[in-house]
This record gives structure tokens, sequence and C-alpha cells, in this order.
């Protein structure tokens, strides 16, 4: 049987660029922009917001890596899921996505990129979108992913600008899939792999749906650059301070164990090395900086609301099927760091 983990060297997110490498890129390449534009990668938000009227607006996100799992169905619907969730941590709601296929001929002889296709098509599916085409190219390492149109009314856009002061912070899924890709490819801890598993192949939508009922200062969805690394982007565009308090954070089983036996990716560190407005407490056992530091693929919400709407938020994601999420920190004034964490 093929075992699609053994093409690559680093599957799914961890798979990306650093962050410390693609900003230096980024700045040294001119923007191309106009009026219409509400949100690029100028800004550290989740997807591109082009305004067509006063009351609509396209979303716009792409988003493809390399496979994080052997089963081809699997792949597909976690890349989907993936690349759908930053139109949804917009506030938006997907309209039509396009496939991005990379693949080894000889797995495509194999079916196994039918199965892939199929896999994201069913999340698609589930998302209320179409799909309108894609593109294919021969690759040795296989990869797969998705361009996503949304669209979303130009008032009320989710931005990582906007946390206040006061305010809480809910976490959607449970974090340690980067760990837990790599407890899978040594199949090691199968209940968290499992549960990572799943969680990676379920849409945001939900989530979205059931926040759309409250006041949401701040959005953003945490994937590669991880929960510090999404944290500090929503803190610097807010201006203020972030604290998360490490034990609250919802966590897959066994990733604690799993990060202590050294099955950590090399992404983590590179997300370390580029994230450094961040102090962790002395406190806590040094396994928790590959916790925070670790790379999501297809991660949960992280919403920041009103104090008095936190409980009810999390209480209705509970109701909605969302078992894990969890208040996980508060906003703070602005203390000259963007995140604090404590135990
Ligand atoms: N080659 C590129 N050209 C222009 N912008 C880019 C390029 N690569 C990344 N970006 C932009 O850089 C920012 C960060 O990209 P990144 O892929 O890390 O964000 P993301 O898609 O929200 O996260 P993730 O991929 O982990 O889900 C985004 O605004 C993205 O559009
Ligand atoms: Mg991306």
């Amino acid at each position: 049987m093929v075992r699609l983990t053994d093409y690559v060297t680093n599957g799914g997110c961890a798979c990306k660029i650093g962050p410390h490498i693609l900003n230096r890129v980024l700045k040294a390449v001119t923007p191309v922009t106009n009026d219409q534009v509400l949100a690029d990668m100028t800004g550290s938000d989740d997807a591109g917001v082009y305004k067509i009227s006063d009351t609509l607006a396209l979303v716009q996100t792409l988003d493809f890596f390399t496979p994080m799992v052997n089963d081809p169905v699997l792949f597909g619907k976690i890349a989907a899921a993936n690349a759908l969730s930053d139109v949804y941590a917009m506030g938006g709601t997907p309209l039509t996505a396009m496939n991005i296929v990379g693949f080894p001929v000889p797995l495509v002889e194999q079916g196994i990129l039918t199965d892939v296709l199929n896999g994201a098509g069913s999340m698609v599916a589930e998302s209320g979108a179409a799909i309108v085409g894609g593109h294919s190219i021969e690759n040795k390492e296989p990869i797969f992913g998705m361009s996503v149109t949304g669209q979303v009314n130009p008032n009320c856009i989710w931005k990582n600008k906007g946390a206040q002061v006061g305010d809480v912070l809910v976490l959607t899924k449970r974090i340690g899939t980067g760990i837990m890709n790599n407890a899978l490819k040594a199949d090691l801890f199968p209940v968290g792999t499992e549960q990572a598993i799943t969680s990676m192949s379920t849409l945001n939508r939900v989530g979205a749906e059931v926040a759309h009922n409250f006041t949401v200062h701040a959005c953003t969805d945490v994937t590669g650059f991880s929960l510090m690394g999404h944290s500090v982007e929503m803190a610097s565009a807010s201006d203020v301070t972030i604290h998360i308090k490490a034990y609250d954070i919802p966590l897959f089983d066994d990733v604690i164990e799993a990060a202590q036996m050294g099955l950590v990716p090399a992404a983590s560190y590179g997300n370390r090395k580029a994230i450094t407005d961040v102090q962790v407490d002395e406190s806590l056992d040094p396994v928790w900086t590959d916790i925070l530091f670790d790379p999501q693929t297809s991660g949960g919400l992280l919403f920041s609301v009103p104090a008095n709407e936190g409980e009810q938020l999390v209480e209705a994601l509970h109701k909605a099927g969302i078992d894990c999420a969890t208040i996980v920190g508060t906003v703070e004034s602005f203390s000259g760091l963007a995140v604090r964490v404590t135990s």
C-alpha cells in the first residue's frame, strides 16, 4: 500500500517556508494594490478582501501542502478544511474552490489523486461552496490544496485588528497537530493522533456560524505559525498584550508525552526563532515551548470577544458539538510585549 507521508520531508503546515524568511521576501517585493482592497498580505489577516460594493466584498485565499496522513481521502479532506478555514476566519462564506495539484505520475495512475480530490470535494460540499476548476502539475513530492473565494459584508469583516482590553480569547480546536502528525508517522499515540485527524478534517464552519451571534472584536485561525504566532499577529494588529494561560489550552491526548519524546516538527523551531515577541513564564516546563510554537494544520478559530460574552460563546459552541471550545486567555493593555504565557 502507498504511504503518502513517505514521499515528503515535512507534512502539512510544517512544510511552509518559515515566517522569518517569508517576511524578508515579501518586504522586498513591490506591492500591487488599489483602493478596493480591504485586506492583503501587508496586514496580518488570514485572507485577502476586495470590495465590490458597500454590502459585498470577495474573500480570497489559497493554501496547499504535502501529506501529513497516508490515507488520500483524508489528506484531501484536511487540505480542503485548511484552505476553507481562512474564509471562515474573516467572517466570510465560501462560494467557490479550485484544486491545486502537484503529484508524482505513478501515484496518479494508482488512483491516489482521484481519492484526494474526492476527499476534498466532500469538505467543499459540506461548506456549501462549489468546485469550479484547478491546475495540476507533475511533482516529485505530492502537494495538494485549494484556492477559495468567499463573500463577506465589508462592514462585518473579522480582522486580526480589533481585540480590546478586557476581552477574553476563545479557541475552538485543540492544539498539537504538528506534534501528533510526527507521532502518526512513527505509528505512536493512536488515541491522540486519531483525535488530531478528526480535528484537522473538521470545517471551521460551525464555529464561525455560532460566533456570528456574538460580538467578535477580532478573529484568526490558528495554523502554521502556531498559537503563539497567530496570537502575536492579533496582539500586534490590535496594539494590546495577549495573556495566554497554558494550562487552559485544549490539547490532544498525549501531546505532552509526544513532545517530551522529541516528536517536534522542525517548523516549531522555525516559529520559535521568528516569533520573538513572546514571553513564556519560567515556571512552565520547557516542553510547553514545543506546544505553544507547534505549527497547526487546519487549526481552530481564535476569537476575541467581550468578557461578558465569553462563557456564553463557549456554551453555545459546546451545544453545537465543539466540545473542546475553551477560554484560553485575556486581552490586556499593551505592556511592551505582544504575548505573555503563564500557567
Ligand atoms: N508568495 C507569496 N506572495 C504574496 N503573498 C504571500 C506569499 N506567500 C504568502 N503570502 C502571504 O503572506 C501571509 C502569510 O501567509 P500564510 O500562508 O502563512 O498565512 P495563512 O494562509 O493564513 O496561514 P496557513 O498557511 O498556515 O494556513 C498571507 O497574507 C499570505 O497571503
Ligand atoms: Mg497559507
